[in-house]
């Protein structure tokens, strides 16, 4: 196997952008080559690959690559169009808005520095290969303050032991350039002899738990349990706290509190939208019923694509990919930069001055 996990593979010369099919994990390991904008939108809308950061490293790449390999008549509008394109596939994780928002205020700069098209396409070909590697850059620093701020918080430490953490959905090499948010403090505890294990929850209907988390804990070798310390990423961190993450994330909140156990947030800075005042504001993603009525898999020896119909007839489904925690419940937000709690008896965090200090 890889040394480490790779959603994501991108090479300038040559040119390359290839995205592993995360629908045919774990029993197949099947990267599947992007040429354009398009091949970027369909990956993330059928969610080949998923995962906040992944989904806007990919949709900057496929932009990339497109650009490198097609004659546009006007290039500053075909960015334009890509963007606004790339935007439509998936409403909820905010790194993909604030990516698209960065590549074009670099267009629109570089467009009144020089009329040479090659040297726009080059300016946004440089800032996406960039988020690949600052992405993998951040995620280790967030995975060290988070694996550093658990140590020193938990209880378990102060009897000298190991911790036990429990993870929701998928937030390593799978959903990001690679390391990981939640599962990079994961693998920081590991690295440091300070995990004695992991649990990590599944997910319906992507499942996400089994078919990645757990893939990506074997795969490191780090002890791990499938079941359901609770560390979990983020879609979308509000400028109080309240976060968007797979549903499923707030009920877990809900049970850390009640147990008294930490509940982390683990998410890159990028994936705090200082444009939103709370949770409210943060559109959910509503996906297909078929999603829920089916459960389905890959056959790992003919590679066939099996579902089983699982609800009864007529059955109404409502298949929301996301849910909101509120920062009340959540006791700390792990990001590259450091560790941020809330002021003292409050119940909500000021992410503006904790990014802008
Ligand atoms: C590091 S972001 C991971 C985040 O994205 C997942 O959602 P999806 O698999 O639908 O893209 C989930 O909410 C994770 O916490």
């Amino acid at each position: 196997m890889a040394a480490t996990l790779e959603s994501i593979r991108y090479s300038r010369n040559p040119l390359k952008l290839e995205i592993l099919n995360q629908i045919l994990l774990p029993h197949q390991t099947l990267y599947e080559a992007a040429y354009t904008v398009q091949d970027g939108y369909s990956a993330i809308k059928q969610m080949k690959v998923r995962g906040a950061p992944a989904i806007a490293i990919v949709a900057a790449l496929s932009l990339a690559v497109d650009l490198q390999r097609r004659h546009v008549e006007s290039v500053v509008k075909f960015i334009f169009d890509s963007l606004n394109y790339l935007k439509t596939s998936r409403p909820t994780a905010v790194n993909l808005f604030r990516v698209s928002d960065d590549i074009w205020e670099i267009t629109n700069r570089l467009s009144t520095i020089t009329k040479n098209p090659n040297e726009i396409i080059d300016g946004v070909v440089e800032a996406a290969e960039q988020l690949l590697i600052e992405d993998i850059r951040n995620n280790k620093s967030l995975g060290d303050f988070g694996a550093e701020y658990i140590i020193n918080h938990s209880k378990e430490r102060q009897k000298d032991r190991k911790v036990q953490v429990l993870t929701h959905c998928n937030t390593g090499s799978l959903a990001t350039g690679g390391y990981g948010t939640a599962l990079g403090i994961i693998r920081s505890l590991h690295s440091r002899q300070q995990l004695s294990h992991a649990y990590c929850t599944e997910t319906r209907p992507y499942n996400q738990g089994s078919r990645l988390t757990a893939y990506e804990l074997l795969h490191d070798e780090i002890p791990s349990t499938l079941i359901l310390a609770i560390i979990v990423g983020a879609d979308r961190v509000a400028s109080n706290g309240d976060t968007a993450n797979k549903i499923g994330t707030f009920q877990l909140a809900i049970t850390a509190k009640y147990y008294g156990i930490m509940f982390i947030v683990a998410a890159p800075s990028s994936s705090i939208d200082l444009n939103i005042k709370s949770g409210k504001d943060i559109v959910i993603e509503e996906r297909a019923q078929e999603e829920v009525i089916f459960v389905g898999g890959v056959n790992d020896l003919s590679g066939e694509v099996i579902k089983v119909k699982t609800a009864p007839e007529k059955v109404h489904v409502w298949n929301p990919s996301f849910d909101v925690t509120p920062a009340a419940l959540i006791t700390a937000i792990v990001t590259e930069k450091g560790v941020v709690e809330k002021v003292d008896g409050r119940n909500e965090f000021d992410l503006v001055e904790f990014l802008n200090s």
